[in-house]
């Protein structure tokens, strides 16, 4: 993977522990672009014109155009870089939770105040809000020019259900989103600077060990890949990845229920826009072996039903270690 004309270069990739490999980068118009996408590859796009209105959207040309309402914006613990989502919802009914990042809902020239006049001994900060009628004209402008056609066209041909949110996301240079994998079809649209992305299939959850399905961090590993715990999590030698890095114009296809971590490289902000898009309908035949996605969902479902059958999280460890051991090989 090599940057495509000096706008980044390898230093500025933080190193992991597991090998990379590169994710392909292919041109819109390549029929090979639909193939990954229909067997759930992912792949960068190039050339779709996705967001290119969006191209234009700087920290100056958002505080202009963006409406006075409060943003959702979250500050990194410390001086941590790490922004790990939890569900608040869930973090009710999880006492000792300490989460890593807390919301800070501001204005957008208030962000770009705290942006810019950010100190090293400052939390990190992370604008991650999404796009309703509620931002400005010129905003909707643009939101309507993005090449609805093109990506219409994909929800179709692959049979996805409905969009179900734009995410507006504008990240610190240096920012880490961990590995985490969500439950939607996802076309990521990179507008301003660099992001890498790195990537694991959904058959490596045994070796990333997501957080309990009733956990906060529900999808989110438990690996600290900057300080990672073998005794806890060994299997997580045998993780390997895929890479890629996305700049402006490039929109990355991240399949559901794969692992992906995202990281903004060196050189300004970033601002991306995600298109997430429901699955399909239920399929009408199931075909076996299982998908490693299919099974993933098992378990979730598993964790969730012994969830509300025991009532109590700690005792579902273990019934399924009664249930397993010395019995299921
Ligand atoms: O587009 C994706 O799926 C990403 O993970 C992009 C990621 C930020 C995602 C924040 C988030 C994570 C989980 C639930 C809701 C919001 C980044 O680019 O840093
Ligand atoms: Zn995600």
């Amino acid at each position: 993977m090599t940057s495509t004309g000096g706008e980044w270069d390898a230093s500025q990739l933080r190193e992991y522990p597991f090998p990379l490999e590169n994710i392909p980068r292919l041109d819109v118009n390549d029929p090979e672009v639909g193939r990954c996408i229909a067997q759930t590859q992912p792949v960068v796009i190039t050339g779709s014109k996705l967001a290119e209105p969006a191209l234009k959207w700087n920290l100056d040309y958002l505080q202009e155009h963006l409406g006075q309402c409060m943003f959702n914006v979250f500050a990194a613990k410390g001086t941590g870089h790490k922004f790990m989502y939890y569900d608040p919802k869930k973090a009710a009914n999880c006492k000792d939770f300490e989460p890593q990042m807390h919301a800070v809902d501001m204005t957008f020239p208030e962000f770009v105040h705290r942006f810019r006049t950010s100190k090293p001994e400052d939390s990190r900060l992370y604008l991650q809000q999404a796009l309703n009628d509620t931002v400005g004209t010129a905003i909707v402008d643009d939101f309507v020019n993005f090449n609805w056609s093109w990506v219409t066209a994909q929800q179709r041909t692959h049979d996805w259900g409905p969009l179900t949110s734009n995410l507006l996301l504008i990240s610190m240079e240096g920012n880490v989103t961990p590995a985490h994998y969500d439950e939607q079809e996802n076309l990521f649209a990179q507008v301003q600077g660099y992001k890498r992305v790195i990537m694991f299939p959904p058959s490596q959850f045994g070796c990333l060990y997501p957080f309990p399905v009733n956990h906060p961090c529900d999808r989110q590993s438990q690996v600290d890949f900057d300080n990672p715990d073998y005794e806890k999590f060994p299997k997580f030698r045998n993780a390997k990845g895929l890479q890629a890095v996305v700049g402006p114009g490039d929109v990355i296809y991240i399949p559901m229920y794969w692992w992906h971590h995202i990281e903004s490289l060196l050189g300004g902000e970033t601002v991306s826009v995600t298109f997430w898009y429901k699955t399909s309908r239920i399929p009408q035949t199931i075909t076996y072996p299982l998908s490693p996605q299919q099974k993933v969902c098992i378990m979730r479902n598993i964790e969730k039903m012994l969830g509300e059958a025991l009532k109590d999280p700690a005792e579902i460890g273990s019934l399924l270690h009664t249930l397993v051991q010395g019995r299921y090989p």
